[in-house]
């Protein structure tokens, strides 16, 4: 039994759920990884010259044991996302430690600790199997799976899971990720592939998507709500793309920060008016590595008045981190909030702390989703309202080259990877829904 057995099941439209369990599962399947003996290859190298191509391999791995809760699932397509980006150049740290902790808590969770690391934090497939306990989902569901792992037997998480304490990122923090042919999950990351999409387009929003909206709609996160200003950094990329939408279609007013005409464009295209240009306009919030510039954080805060009608900004969309922290605080209006989930261009950030507290503004961490959270989000991508960003595909070989475009900021919106998809456009269920919107689903291909 191969894996293609598998895609061959998936193809056919007579399969069914019972022909979906009896089909052998294969001893081995290839899959994205990093390897432990390689943490060290770019020591001295800066950040921007590590290059992911050097890291990833493609390998044949065995399949690992299913446990309880959890589920095999056939993976047709994945997508890049900058978690990935950070295991394979190894920072802020390897993500080995990440696995070799989760591998102390139990005799099950021993399985993730490995000397190769399997990426990934998004999927579209068909459920394989179930392990003991999972009632919810069968062999041949078409499936997404959101990246929140929790293991839930601390009070802590039971208000919110993300605050579980041993929360982690599937494909990041623990093994077995999505960037494969197989990949293993806890059965409640899963969720109704949308039926308009294409698998590759299916598995394009999942994790960006689901952080966006905790981090922008829901109140764990900024609370948006209508007429609000929403300045978004990176508006066109992975998370921005996302937050853009629903900003749009919350009745908030995004004004979107990107580094070329051809985002601008594409955040007009998506119905964003307010746009600035960061290279065309040549900020500098930093006038050397250790000092910033306050004359530039007013230019910038002008320049958002000029087109607000005068008005400030009720929240920020953060995640580049120290290079625009301290621009983001400034211009933050009164009670306004700055809401934060990464720190790209470094994490040590800096502001003037008498602009937050003179003026009341907020600062709130955010990180991915609970599942209820990413369900919200995911069935607004089914229902139509907010669409996939997938610019381009790439083939599983080719993963190292799409983490690498990620890196250097040389792409758009979303990268997809096709997994066991032996090419794109397949999967698609419900083609009227699609048609409907059609043009906004395409809206960042091969741009
Ligand atoms: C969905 C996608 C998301 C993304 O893309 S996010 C971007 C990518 N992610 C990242 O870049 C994050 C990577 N992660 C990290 O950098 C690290 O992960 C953290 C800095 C977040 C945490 O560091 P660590 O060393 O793993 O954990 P500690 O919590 O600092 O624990 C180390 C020891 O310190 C103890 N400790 C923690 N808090 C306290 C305290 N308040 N007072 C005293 N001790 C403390 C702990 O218990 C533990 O101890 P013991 O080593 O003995 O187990
Ligand atoms: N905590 C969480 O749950 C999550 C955290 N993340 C983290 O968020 C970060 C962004 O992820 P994602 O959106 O997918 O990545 P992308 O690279 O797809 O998009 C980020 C965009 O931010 C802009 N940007 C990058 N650097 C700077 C800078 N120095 N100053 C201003 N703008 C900048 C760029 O847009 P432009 O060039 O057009 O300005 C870039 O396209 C990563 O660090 C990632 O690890 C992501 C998802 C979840």
């Amino acid at each position: 039994m191969t894996v293609k057995d598998i895609l061959a099941a998936i193809q056919s439209p007579d399969s069914t759920s019972a022909d979906f369990a009896a089909l052998p599962l294969p001893e081995s399947y290839r899959a994205i990884t990093v390897h432990k003996d390689e943490t060290e290859m770019f020591a001295g190298l800066a950040t921007r010259d590590k290059d992911p191509r050097k890291s990833i391999h493609l390998d044949e791995v065995p399949l690992p044991e299913l446990g309880p809760g959890e589920a095999l699932v056939a993976v047709m397509a994945s997508s890049v996302n900058y978690n990935s980006v950070w295991t394979s150049i190894f920072e802020p740290l390897s993500t080995f430690g990440f696995l070799e902790r989760y591998g102390r808590l139990s005799e099950l969770t021993k399985r993730h600790d490995l000397p190769y690391h399997i990426i990934g934090s998004d999927l579209a497939g068909v459920v394989l199997r179930t392990g003991p306990g999972v009632n919810a989902w069968k062999p041949g569901d078409e499936v997404v799976a959101h990246c929140l792992s929790v293991e839930l037997e601390s009070s802590d998480g039971h208000n919110d899971t993300m605050l579980d304490p041993e929360q982690r990122i599937w494909g990041f923090e623990t093994n077995f990720g999505g960037l494969a042919e197989i990949a293993l999950v806890k059965s409640n990351q899963l969720m109704p592939k949308p039926d308009h999409l294409s698998w590759e387009e299916a598995a394009a929003p999942g994790l960006v998507n689901s952080t966006a909206y905790r981090q922008l709609v829901s109140r764990n996160g900024a609370g948006m709500k209508q007429g609000d200003n929403v300045l978004i950094w990176g508006a066109s990329g992975g998370l921005g793309s996302y937050a853009t939408q629903f900003a749009l279609a919350g009745g908030a007013n995004p004004i979107c920060v990107v580094s070329s005409e051809q985002k601008a464009e594409i955040c007009r295209s998506m119905g964003a008016e307010a746009i600035i240009d960061r290279t065309a306009e040549d900020y500098k919030f930093w006038k050397d590595e250790h000092t910033q510039d306050p004359k530039e954080w007013k230019r910038f805060g002008k320049r958002i008045r000029e087109l607000t009608d005068g008005e400030d900004v009720d929240i920020v969309f953060e995640h580049p981190g120290r290079e625009t922290f301290g621009a983001s605080v400034y211009v933050t209006r009164k009670g306004g909030t700055i809401v934060t989930c990464a720190s790209t261009s470094g994490y040590n950030h800096e502001y003037d702390n008498r602009y937050l507290w003179m003026s009341l503004k907020r600062i709130i961490g955010s990180h991915f989703a609970n599942y209820r959270e990413a369900w919200e989000a995911n069935r607004l991508i089914a229902k139509g309202k907010i669409h996939p960003t997938l610019s381009k595909v790439y083939a599983l070989e080719e993963t190292g080259q799409a983490a690498y475009d990620v890196h250097r900021n040389l792409h758009q919106g979303k990268v997809g990877v096709l997994c066991l998809a032996p090419e794109e456009g397949l999967g698609v269920r419900d083609e009227e829904k699609r048609a409907q919107h059609i043009d906004a689903i395409n809206r960042f291909r091969n741009i």
